[in-house]
């Protein structure tokens, strides 16, 4: 469906040049939600422009349904723009048009009758659930439901592609939920193909069966959510993982470690990072019976994606001899996170 080839973008200004995008090598299918996540300034926001050649590539190629794109007339460019919806962190509704006449715009450019835009425009509303706020203002609305009108303003020309460019990262977490669940609706629905780009791990936990990791203008890592999720190669991959599972120790929990790194002349309290493949094993029981040391769980925090584990859990390992010390040890070396939890 995209078929993207070492594509590269270099920016030229006054103050030297960039080099956003470096040979970047993707193949998205009809169907997928195809994720992009990247620290910021990685070049995410570039390679989405790319597609749709909001930003023309400086070399390399992009085909979108056996299309190339980098070869079109400016003619042939506006056609092909209509089977590419995009919608944006920040809305970029017209204030001054209602919710309906923000969705009838891209209708009323592409020159639809009047009989047929409202028509269109009432499904729409409809499918983004708002259609009791067609005569509204976006002012008078959340960013929710803004960002639900520039979904339905996306979908006004029955694109083939979705770009999505930080779609949920102005709105808060259960809003968040609900715009991804949505998506997701829309992808089933329509069968309309998406890619996503992201700073956050969860919406890719949410939504997409692929992933492509970007990490200074390079893909550095691709393959479905949960290889990702299960067998993360690179660093910058298991730091986006982490990130999901920060595990803040409540305050009461705090105190009674603390009294307990006093004692603890023989133990440790550690918090243990658990995603990977290395979480379908009984590592805890494992290293209780191989070093002969006491663990107890004091505080946990674990989710699952397909069935694998993933998460942290804070423990207290007691053994004697230097055997707590020997017990972390192991469980670095077979790829466990472990930190030991000091708390002064
Ligand atoms: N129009 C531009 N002119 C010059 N440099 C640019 C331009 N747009 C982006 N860049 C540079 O290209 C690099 C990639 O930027 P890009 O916006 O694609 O990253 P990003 O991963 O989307 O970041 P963020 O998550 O912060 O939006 C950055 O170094 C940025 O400063």
């Amino acid at each position: 469906m995209i078929r993207i080839r070492n594509l590269t973008k270099v920016y030229t200004s006054a103050s030297g040049t960039v080099k956003a995008l470096d040979g970047i090598n993707l193949d998205i299918e009809k169907g997928d939600i195809f994720g992009i996540i990247g620290l910021s300034g990685a070049g995410k926001s570039t390679l989405l422009r790319c597609i749709n050649l909001l930003e023309k590539p400086t070399s390399g190629s992009i085909e979108i349904d056996g299309v190339e794109m980098t070869g079109l007339s400016p003619k042939e460019l506006k056609e092909m723009r209509k089977k590419i919806g995009m919608i944006f962190q920040h809305f970029n509704l017209l204030s001054s048009r209602t919710v309906w006449g923000n969705v009838a715009f891209p209708l009323e450019i592409a020159g639809f009758d009047r009989k047929t835009i409202n028509e269109k425009v009432e499904n729409l509303l409809n499918l983004v659930g708002l259609s009791d706020k067609a005569r509204s203002f976006p002012s008078q609305l959340s960013g929710g439901q803004k960002q639900r009108v520039g979904i339905a303003r996306a979908l006004a020309c029955d694109p083939k592609v979705l770009l999505c460019d930080e779609a949920t990262s102005a709105l808060d977490p259960e809003t968040t939920l609900s715009i991804l669940k949505l998506l997701k609706d829309i992808n089933e629905k329509l069968g309309i193909t998406m890619v996503v780009v992201t700073h956050e791990m969860n919406v890719i936990k949410q939504i997409c069966n692929k992933v492509a990791v970007i990490e200074k203008s390079r893909v550095v890592e691709q393959g479905t959510t949960f290889e990702i999720f299960s067998r993360p190669k690179t660093q910058t991959a298991r730091n986006f993982l982490k990130s999901m599972f920060i595990c803040e120790i409540p305050e009461e929990l705090k105190a009674k470690i603390k009294a307990l790194n006093g004692n603890l002349a023989e133990g440790r309290v550690v918090k243990i990072g658990f995603f990977g493949e290395i979480t379908a094993k009984p590592i805890l029981s494992e290293v209780v019976k191989k070093f002969g040391v006491n663990a107890n769980i004091l505080y946990g925090n674990i989710d699952n994606i397909q069935g694998t584990p993933f998460g942290t859990l804070v423990v207290q390992f007691e053994g004697k001899n230097g055997t707590a010390d020997r017990a972390l040890s192991y469980l670095q070396d077979i790829g466990l996170d472990v930190e030991v939890v000091e708390i002064g």
